[in-house]
């Protein structure tokens, strides 16, 4: 469950720039914290290239038997699968460990750090059990429609609820979310909104497309070592015995998840994926792929977990995917789920970037540290994926996402004609409400996305408190 800040890096730019060290409340929004088990992480993580903030991010606080494996095979392979000690450092790519927003043996979250301390404020009330149903157009500007009134309603019930905001309304539903509230109040494409019988507000063709996710393969090697955590999820009093120890003291195997070690790699020059298109990576230092070191059998997508045997999972994504899905509305009922259309794998450079992965994880697990006790084999469909076309069909059989959805509502020039916010984040063609979650991504990226969220939320406070002088 990591989560990758790139905060650092952007504080740094931000002083060799000459703009000074930036102010905490600017920039930094995590901090990183010892290890659950307090073990001496040097080599694990470097605390020079961290934050101040309020999140709490560790390295791993339960060692797994694979990682000395995966550093030891990090060694001995170089190149592509080099050592790095802290994705932080605005290096992005290599082999190294997991950072998780996780402080003492628990979660660290936006509503551990930033919510809850404030939350017996005067001024802010927390509706529970709510949910917004529309954004009502309250008067009119040379911008376009006026939208300071929130509809809420619960389901089950026909009753709404108005609120009126006296500045601006901050929606933030996630990617999934915002754009079936934006669709619902008549905000986005004109004609697909007419032929559901909403009457269209403002014309913005880009709301609900451009979602885009990293696809996910897991890949099974069944080892010959019984040190896996596979039978801790199959044994009923060992996983009773395990949650125990979390409960009473923060420790043991469920302090994380049992990924302790990842790699973020990029494709080869050659590689057929990269033929004849622009790099989709941000730039060299960021990466086309990721594979992570799971200790057992990782229940992925739907093969379930095998009755017998021990494992280790490689599960394999790309993160600098170039395909791109859409969320629209199957009801102009807010409590009807919308449609959403993922779309993964829908690209060559996808698909190929996706087959240099998988075989990226046979190279790795082939090495010679994994033969003395592991002697890993590929597991069930992956055993017969022997060839790239092969293993194409395999990750189209298999893959699911890494659950990172984004840019459903994506950020675009001020004066352009696509897009949905402009860079002050503010939703195009109207007045009165900022979008701030990962829907304003233009690309998604290359990296477990919620680091990235937090900077957009840090970044917005800002450009709030500026426009009203605060
Ligand atoms: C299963 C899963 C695992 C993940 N694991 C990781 C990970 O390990 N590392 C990582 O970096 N990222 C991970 N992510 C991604 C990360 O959680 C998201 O990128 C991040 O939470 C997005 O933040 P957001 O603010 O855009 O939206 P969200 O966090 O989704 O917040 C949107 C909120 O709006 C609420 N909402 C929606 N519609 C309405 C409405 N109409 N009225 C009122 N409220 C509404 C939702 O209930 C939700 O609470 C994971 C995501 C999932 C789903």
């Amino acid at each position: 469950d990591p989560m990758t800040f790139g905060i650092v890096g952007l504080a740094l730019r931000r002083i060799k720039a000459g703009l000074g060290t930036p102010s905490k409340s600017t920039i930094l929004s995590s901090s990183l914290v010892p290890p659950a088990d307090g073990h001496d992480f040097t080599g694990q993580a470097n605390p020079a290239v961290h934050g101040n903030g309020p999140v709490e991010v560790s390295v791993p606080g339960f060692s797994l038997p694979i990682d000395d494996l995966v550093v030891s095979t990090s060694n001995q392979l170089g190149g592509r699968f080099s050592f790095n000690v802290d994705f932080n450092s605005g290096k992005f790519v290599g082999v190294g460990f997991m950072q998780s927003s996780i402080g003492g043996g628990e979660r660290s979250s936006a509503a551990t750090a930033y919510l809850e301390p404030v939350e017996s404020r005067r001024n802010l009330d927390i509706l529970i059990n709510a949910q917004v149903t529309k954004l009502i157009q309250s008067g009119t500007s040379k911008s376009g429609p006026i939208f300071q009134v929130a509809e809420i309603g619960q389901p089950g019930s026909s009753k709404r609820w108005q609120v009126m905001a006296l500045k601006e309304v901050i929606l933030s539903a996630g990617v999934i979310g915002t754009p079936q509230l934006l669709l619902l109040s008549g905000i986005g494409p004109s004609a697909a909104l007419t032929s559901l019988q909403i009457t269209p507000l403002v014309d913005l063709p880009d709301v609900g497309t451009n979602l885009a996710d990293h696809p996910l393969v897991p890949n099974y090697f069944q080892v010959s070592s019984n040190g896996t955590w596979d039978d801790v999820l199959r044994n009923g009093d060992n996983f009773g015995a395990t949650l125990g120890l979390w409960q009473a003291s923060r420790q043991g195997l469920f302090v994380n998840s049992p990924g302790n070690t990842l790699a973020y790699t990029r494709l080869p020059a050659n590689s057929p994926a990269l033929a004849g298109i622009s790099d989709p990576a941000a730039g060299s230092r960021s990466a086309h792929t990721e594979l992570i070191f799971v200790d057992g059998f990782a229940p992925f997508g739907s093969v379930p977990q095998p009755a017998t045997g021990n494992f280790v999972t490689v599960l394999t994504a790309v993160v600098s995917p170039t395909s791109r899905g859409s969320v629209t509305l199957a009801s102009t009922d807010p409590f009807a789920k919308p449609l959403i259309n993922p779309s993964i794998l829908s690209t060559n450079f996808d698909i190929q970037a996706m087959v240099q992965a998988i075989k990226d994880a046979q190279t790795f697990l082939n090495a010679t540290p994994w033969q003395k006790d592991f002697k890993p084999v590929p597991f069930g469909d992956l055993a017969n994926a022997r060839t790239d076309t092969d293993k194409a069909s395999f990750a189209r059989q298999n893959s699911v996402t890494v659950n990172h959805p984004a840019g459903t509502a994506r950020m675009s020039p001020a004066n352009s004609n696509w897009g949905v916010v402009d860079s002050q984040l503010k939703l195009k063609g109207a007045q009165g409400v900022r979008i701030v979650d990962a829907s304003v991504f233009p690309v998604i990226p290359e990296c477990h996305i919620q680091g990235p969220v937090y900077i957009v939320a840090e970044r917005a406070a800002d450009l709030i408190k500026s426009a009203y002088g605060l």
